[in-house]
């Protein structure tokens, strides 16, 4: 059983240190920004790609430093992601960011990871986070890739719609629980 608790942070507000600019620092920077195209992230790398580089240089919410890493750049983040191919580094960026009390994800050793990023189905205001518990991220993304097909475009149109019915209620908590019910039936109704 996959006990993972899933949460949607608003990364917008948030500071993500991403340690490493190179094949997996720019995928996971890519899907970042595609589902949360300000996030807020410091990255740090002893040099970037050039693929990362074009990616960043698109947003002004990621800044690159050229650097090794140092504990320092751990400073006044809240989720830290570490992206190098060097495993004692990413194990050194770990135990420091535990020291810290900081939540991070090690790309290439799940059992080092308090989080793992997701594959990720986005429409409008609806967002769907999938997880295999790590058992197969390229199953994860065939799902995300399923779903992105299947969701239709007009579920968006919908959440505006029962939104704007909602904020028409007039009544206690329980008469606006009952008619949300009501009136949503049919989304799971399968006759
Ligand atoms: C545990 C986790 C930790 C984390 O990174 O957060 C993790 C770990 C590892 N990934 C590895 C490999 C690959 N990862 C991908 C792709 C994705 N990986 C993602 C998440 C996660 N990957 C977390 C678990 C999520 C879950 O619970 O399911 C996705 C969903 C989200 C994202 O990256 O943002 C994104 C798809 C996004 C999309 O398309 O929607 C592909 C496929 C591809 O790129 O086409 C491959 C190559 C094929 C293969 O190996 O499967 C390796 C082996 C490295 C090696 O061999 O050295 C490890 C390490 C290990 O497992 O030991
Ligand atoms: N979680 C995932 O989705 C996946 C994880 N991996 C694993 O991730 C790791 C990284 O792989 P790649 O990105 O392909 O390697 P890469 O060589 O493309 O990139 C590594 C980056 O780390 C930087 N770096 C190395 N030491 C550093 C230090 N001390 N301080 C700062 N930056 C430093 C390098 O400059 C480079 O930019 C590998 O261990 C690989 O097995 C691989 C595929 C998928």
């Amino acid at each position: 059983m996959n006990q993972l608790y899933p949460i949607f942070l608003k990364v917008h507000q948030l500071n993500i240190l991403l340690v490493g600019g190179g094949n997996v620092g720019t995928e996971k920077l890519e899907f970042l920004l595609k589902s949360s195209p300000k996030a807020q992230v410091t990255a740090v790398s002893r040099e970037f790609s050039e693929s990362f580089i074009s990616l960043a240089s698109k947003t002004d919410t990621v800044t690159m430093i050229e650097d090794v890493y140092h504990e320092k750049y751990l400073g006044a983040k809240h989720l830290v992601i570490a992206a190098t191919d060097d495993k004692a580094v990413n194990k050194q960026i770990h135990d420091e960011a535990k020291d810290r009390y900081l939540l991070v994800n090690v790309a290439d050793t799940p059992t080092l990871c308090d989080f793992y990023l997701g594959g990720i189905v986005t429409k409008g205001n609806l967002k769907v986070a999938i997880s295999t518990n790590g058992k197969s991220p390229t199953a994860a993304k065939r799902l995300r890739q399923l779903l992105e097909e299947v969701l239709p475009e007009e579920l968006d149109e919908l959440l505006d719609n029962l939104n704007a019915y909602r904020d028409t209620l007039k009544g206690d908590f329980e008469y606006k629980v009952k008619a949300m019910n009501e009136i949503t039936k049919g989304l799971v109704n399968k006759d």
